[in-house]
């Protein structure tokens, strides 16, 4: 798994074999052990190179055999093996060099990479720390303020970057095995000494205690309840105070509290969950292996509201050709200033020219004419939409992929107002569409495997996280949504407040409590859908009459709130109160206390003390249930398909691995009690009956999140 050639006379190459990212699993481990042996025992060899196949250096430690019995020579020995070799080790870095693989590099006595390479200590982003000596020798080689930067975040940075940080000496635009090769040759038998990082002293900053303080809160805040980014902080913080021995042992100390931990374990499901929902299927066995998605050129936005206005710019800025069409002149005027603004900053963002010239604006849908795929984001109205959709199918050349935007309408109607029904599939994205990185894409019951192929395709070019699911009322992310808001809602007349339930969930580690979020995103929103499904508008009865709607049990206090005005942070007062409409910062508001005791008072009910542990068990309880419902119904393959849905799209915090794994953790019959529980004491609440496929999983004894798809396939062939 690793290889040593002679090359050049005098310098031993040793290549990384292990496709596709030459991550360091026990035989490559073996292998470096093996060769650098050889290569430093051979008088032949002066000096050597490090390099990785196929133009890719090394993705780090082999994600995959975490978890196992972990066998092979461990890294950290590796690494200080090459560092105290008495001849030159120049890693030639090409592709990327992340983890492990920087940690490689940083053993080494030069770094040379190629332009286009990306570095980076992404372990955070698992849970993890760099463990391999990244964290004590990194500062050394760059300052504490930068190493805390790039290990606290994980991102990747470019060659450039790299350069400009030290943490590689040169960067060529050539082969770089080639100029790795010439340099190595330059600098055989030159003297070693302040080439050996780990022998460095560590930079040590002004003001390092308030430096470490103040980094230490920042991380606290944004790390919402994650414990790697800490841990990493405690890590630097070991090599800016202590000699690099004692260094490593707190470094391999602290990695020994993340290694094993839940997190971690959340983390890195998530890491192949994002890749197992590339890999879909549909229930008619089309795969995503076997469909060939058709080209996309040119598409066209119908409607410039806040969404089609996103969508147009991520289009845009992906390089397609865009028909920007919006009926309405003055908001068409509106929605094309916006987005110039939009395109010059992203832009500016991404050090480009702005793709001004990418979109044209027309007040006239027939500018759809010779567009390869069409994505309608009018007004969320079915009748609005079937017009547009048959005008679609009449206007567009024949093939043209015609998607619709909307959050959870039906797409199988949608379908049946046009000629070819096989072409229709949903693209819900998610707001500021060209900022969210999720997208789920729908399929309906006549979507061909291309249609779904070339959307999926589409979001992908378009930096999203596409998840493919089928057609139900509310898709997957807005249908679980239901009935964790509809709890939050019976918990406020059961005693609790916007801020007590907010409170639990944003502990919990999402970043907005559902009363904030939807003072942010607008109380009137949710009202117009509940009025459409005759649900939305109080009776003014008192008494438990006023609270049932359709057979169940419904809490008016939304669709109140909003006939009194009070539509969130744009009217100056939702369920909390801002100093002025359109306020970003919401207080608790005494007024909305008093209501909601009055509403009590009216309705009969008896306000008691809620718990945060009530608040999470009813809320994400019942969401979870969803999930398993909406997995039941073949509506999502498997539960990284629910929870990629629910980590890039509703905020879920990513170190909780989504719902659905989150159900795993908790287990599986303790979710269910609770849900048996809570459904005796709210019988009138459909939402908190356990569902079945629930109950089948744990009759059959609770078998890992990994294996329910199966569970779940076989379910469905047996139906
Ligand atoms: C002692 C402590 C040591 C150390 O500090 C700890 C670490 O290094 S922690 C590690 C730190 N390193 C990281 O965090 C880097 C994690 N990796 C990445 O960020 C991206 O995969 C990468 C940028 C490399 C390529 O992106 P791309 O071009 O879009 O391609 P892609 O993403 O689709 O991947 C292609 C295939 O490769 C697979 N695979 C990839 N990496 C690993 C791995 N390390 N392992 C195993 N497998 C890995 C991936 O699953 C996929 O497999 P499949 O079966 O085809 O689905």
């Amino acid at each position: 798994m690793a290889q040593l050639t002679r090359v050049s006379g005098s310098v031993g190459l040793i290549t990384l074999q292990s496709p596709p990212v030459n991550a360091l699993s026990a035989a490559v481990r073996q292998g470096i052990v093996d060769t650098v042996q050889r290569a430093l025992s051979d008088p032949e060899v002066k000096s050597v190179v490090v390099c990785g196949q196929n133009g890719i250096f090394c993705g780090g430690a082999d994600i995959k055999e975490f978890g196992t019995n972990m066998s092979g020579p461990p890294l950290v020995p590796l690494i200080h093996a090459i560092e105290v070799a008495h001849k030159p080790v120049v890693a030639a870095i090409e592709g990327i060099a992340l983890g492990g693989g920087l940690e490689l590099a940083l053993g080494c006595h030069y770094r040379i990479a190629h332009s286009k390479a990306k570095l980076g200590l992404p372990e955070v982003t698992l849970g993890l720390l760099p463990a391999a000596g990244g964290s004590q020798r990194l500062p050394r080689l760059i300052g504490v303020p930068a190493a805390l930067d790039l290990i606290t975040t994980g991102r990747h940075i470019t060659a450039a970057e790299a350069l400009k940080l030290g943490v590689v000496d040169q960067v060529t635009a050539h082969s770089t095995v080639d100029v790795a090769v010439k340099f190595a040759l330059s600098v055989a038998g030159k003297p070693l000494d302040g080439r050996r990082i780990s022998s460095l002293p560590c930079p040590r900053p002004p003001n390092m205690d308030a430096l470490f303080e103040g980094v230490m809160k920042k991380v606290r805040q944004s790390a919402r309840g994650a414990i790697a980014p800490i841990a990493c902080v405690q890590a630097i913080r070991a090599a800016a105070t202590l000699p690099y021995d004692q260094g490593m042992e707190r470094e391999l100390e602290l990695m020994a509290s993340l290694f094993t931990s839940d997190q971690a374990r959340a983390l890195q499901y998530i890491f192949f969950a994002q890749r197992a929902v590339a890999r879909w299927s549909m229930p008619s066995g089309a795969r995503w292996d076997t469909s060939k998605p058709r080209p996309v050129h040119k598409a066209a936005v119908i409607g410039l509201g806040t969404m089609g206005r996103g969508i147009a710019v991520a289009l845009a800025q992906t390089g397609l050709s865009v028909v920007a069409v919006e009926t309405q002149e003055k908001q068409l005027m509106a929605a094309k200033q916006e987005m110039s603004g939009m395109l010059e900053r992203g832009a500016k963002r991404r050090g480009v020219a702005p793709a001004f010239d990418k979109i044209r604006y027309s007040p006239d849908i027939k500018a759809v004419a010779d567009v390869d795929l069409v994505i309608e984001a009018v007004f969320e109205d079915m009748a609005l939409k079937e017009k547009v959709f048959q005008q679609l199918s009449a206007l567009c050349k024949p093939g043209t992929l015609l998607c619709t935007n909307t959050s959870g309408l039906d797409v199988d109607h949608l379908a049946s107002q046009t000629r070819s029904p096989e072409l229709v599939v949903g693209m819900h994205f998610f707001a500021p569409a060209h900022v969210m990185k999720l997208l789920e894409v729908v399929y309906g019951s006549k979507s061909s495997p291309q249609a779904l192929a070339t959307a999926m395709q589409l979001g992908k070019k378009m930096g999203k996280v596409s998840v493919a699911v089928g057609n139900c009322r509310g898709f997957v992310g807005n249908r679980m949504l239901k009935p964790y808001s509809e709890q939050a809602f019976f918990l406020l007349e059961e005693g609790a407040t916007p801020e007590l339930v907010d409170g639990a969930l944003e502990d919990f580690g999402f970043p907005m409590g559902l009363f904030r979020m939807s003072d942010l995103s607008g109380l009137d929103v949710g009202w117009r859908v509940r009025k459409v499904d005759g649900l939305g508008k109080s009776s003014g009865a008192s008494g438990q009459q006023a609270r049932i709607r359709q057979g169940r049990r419904y809490s008016p206090l939304g669709d109140v709130l909003c006939e009194q005005g009070r539509f969130g942070q744009k009217t100056g007062r939702g369920w909390y109160q801002y100093d002025k409409p359109g306020g970003r910062v919401g207080r608790p508001d005494p007024w909305l206390h008093s209501f909601l005791e009055e509403y009590r008072a009216q309705h009969g009910l008896v306000a008691r003390r809620i718990d945060h542990q009530e608040v999470l068990e009813r809320c994400l309880y019942t969401l979870i249930n969803e999930g398993f419902r909406i997995l039941e119904d073949g509506i999502a393959a498997g539960p990284e398909e629910i929870d990629i849905i629910y980590v890039f799209g509703y905020g879920w915090p990513r170190h909780r691995g989504g719902p659905m794994f989150y159900a795993s953790m908790v287990g599986l019959e303790k979710v269910l009690a609770r849900l048996e529980f809570y459904q005796e004491a709210h019988p009138d609440v459909p939402y908190l009956q356990p569902c079945n496929l629930l109950k089948r999983l744990v009759a059959s004894g609770s078998p890992p999140v990994h294996k329910w798809r199966e569970v779940v396939k076989k379910l469905h062939s047996q139906l």
